[in-house]
C-alpha cells in the first residue's frame, strides 16, 4: 500500500495556475524525487503535501491519514527539513536536536542522528561555526529528529560543493537502508539518477512522466550512440559505415572524416559486427565510446527545456 498517495491536486494563486492536475503515490522505503523546469509547481505541491498549503482541489493520504481531520497524527509521520536560516546560530547542534527533540513525542535519540548525519565530533560547535554541508546535515537531521517515517528534503544539496553533495547523498541511502521514505527535490540530475527509486516529472502543474530512472531512459529510445575513430583514415571509415548501414539494428550513422557515429537499437551486437569487419580487413579502431543516455536526456524530452544547472 502506498504511503504517500495523492489525487487531482490543484492550486491556483488569484490567475496563476501552480498546479494544475498532479497525482502519484510513494510507496514506502522509497527515495521519490519530483524533479521539473522553475515554476512547474514543486513547492507548491510539496507544500500542499506537508499540510503548509490547502489545496483548490484534490486528494492528500499520508500513512492511510487525511489532513483535514488527522493533521496531529500526520504531523508527527512526515519530517521537514527546515530552511537552514531556521537554525539557532547561537546554540550548538547538539542543542539545536535536543530542542527540536522537545517538540515530538517519541523522538530518536539525539546521539543516534548525530551519528547519522556525521555531526559526531562537531556537536558541541554553534551553528554559526558550520560550514554550509554541515549546516545542510544538521538541517537534514533536524526533520528526521522526531523519527518520521516520510522525509521531506527540498534541493537539500544546492550550493554545496561535490563532496558536500555526496555526504547529503550518504544520509539519504542511510534513511533508506533503515526504511524511510525520503520525497527528495534536487536540481542535479546526477543526484536524482543515482539515488530515486521513482522520478517524477512535472511541468507546467501537472506529472508529465513517473519511472525508475532507467524505465524513463528506456521509454525514451533503446537507441544508444556508438562513436568510432579510425585509424586508418576516411576510407576505412567510409567502409565501416557501408558495413554498419547494412545492419537491421542500425537506425542511422554520420561521418565526419575518420570519426563515425552509428546509432543502435542493438549496441553490443552492432560493435561485434563492426569489430569482426575491422579486424577482417585489418583497420585499427583508434577510440570507440558508447554514449549511454541520462535522466537529462529524458528531462528535455518530456519538458522541451534544457536543465537549468
Ligand atoms: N504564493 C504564491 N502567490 C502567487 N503565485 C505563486 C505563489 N506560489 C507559487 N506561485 C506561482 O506558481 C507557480 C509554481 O510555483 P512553484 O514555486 O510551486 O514552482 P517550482 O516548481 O517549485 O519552481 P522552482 O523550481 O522555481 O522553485 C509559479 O508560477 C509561481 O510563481
Amino acid at each position: 500500500m502506498a504511503i504517500l498517495e495523492v489525487n487531482g491536486l490543484r492550486k491556483t494563486f488569484g490567475t496563476v495556475t501552480a498546479v494544475e492536475e498532479i497525482s502519484f503515490g510513494v510507496e514506502p522505503g522509497e527515495v521519490f524525487t519530483i524533479i521539473g523546469p522553475n515554476g512547474a509547481g514543486k513547492t507548491t505541491t510539496l507544500e500542499m503535501i506537508e499540510g503548509l498549503q490547502k489545496p483548490d482541489a484534490g486528494t492528500i493520504t499520508v500513512c492511510g491519514l487525511d489532513w483535514r481531520k488527522d493533521a496531529d497524527r500526520i504531523k508527527i509521520k512526515i519530517g521537514v527539513q527546515p530552511q537552514s536560516s531556521a537554525l539557532f546560530e547561537l546554540l550548538t547542534v547538539e542543542e539545536n536536536l535536543g530542542l527540536f527533540a522537545t517538540f515530538y513525542p517519541d523522538p530518536l535519540k539525539t546521539e543516534d542522528v548525530l551519528r547519522m548525519i556525521n555531526l559526531t565530533e562537531h556537536k558541541n560547535k554553534r551553528v554559526k561555526q558550520l560550514s554550509g554541508g554541515q549546516r545542510q546535515r544538521l538541517a537534514i537531521g533536524l526533520g528526521m529528529i522526531s523519527n518520521p517515517e516520510i522525509i521531506f528534503l527540498d534541493e537539500p544539496t544546492t550550493g554545496l560543493d561535490p563532496q558536500a553533495r555526496r555526504n547529503i547523498w550518504d544520509i539519504i541511502l542511510e534513511l533508506k537502508r533503515i526504511g524511510k521514505t525520503t520525497i527528495l527535490t534536487t536540481h542535479y540530475m546526477e543526484e536524482a539518477e543515482k539515488l530515486s527509486d521513482r522520478v517524477c516529472i512535472v511541468d507546467q502543474g501537472r506529472v508529465v512522466t513517473l519511472d525508475t530512472p532507467a524505465a524513463l531512459i528506456d521509454k525514451l529510445t533503446k537507441e544508444r550512440e556508438i562513436r568510432l575513430t579510425m585509424l586508418d583514415g576516411e576510407e576505412a571509415a567510409k567502409e565501416t559505415e557501408w558495413l554498419a548501414l547494412n545492419q537491421p539494428a542500425i537506425a542511422r550513422t554520420e561521418r565526419e572524416g575518420s570519426t563515425l557515429r552509428i546509432w543502435s537499437v542493438q549496441p553490443e551486437e552492432t560493435l561485434y559486427g563492426i569489430f569482426g569487419f575491422t579486424r577482417e580487413r585489418g583497420y585499427r579502431v583508434e577510440q570507440v565510446s558508447i554514449r549511454e543516455l541520462s535522466l537529462e536526456d529524458v528531462f528535455i524530452a518530456f519538458t522541451g527545456k534544457e536543465w537549468r544547472d
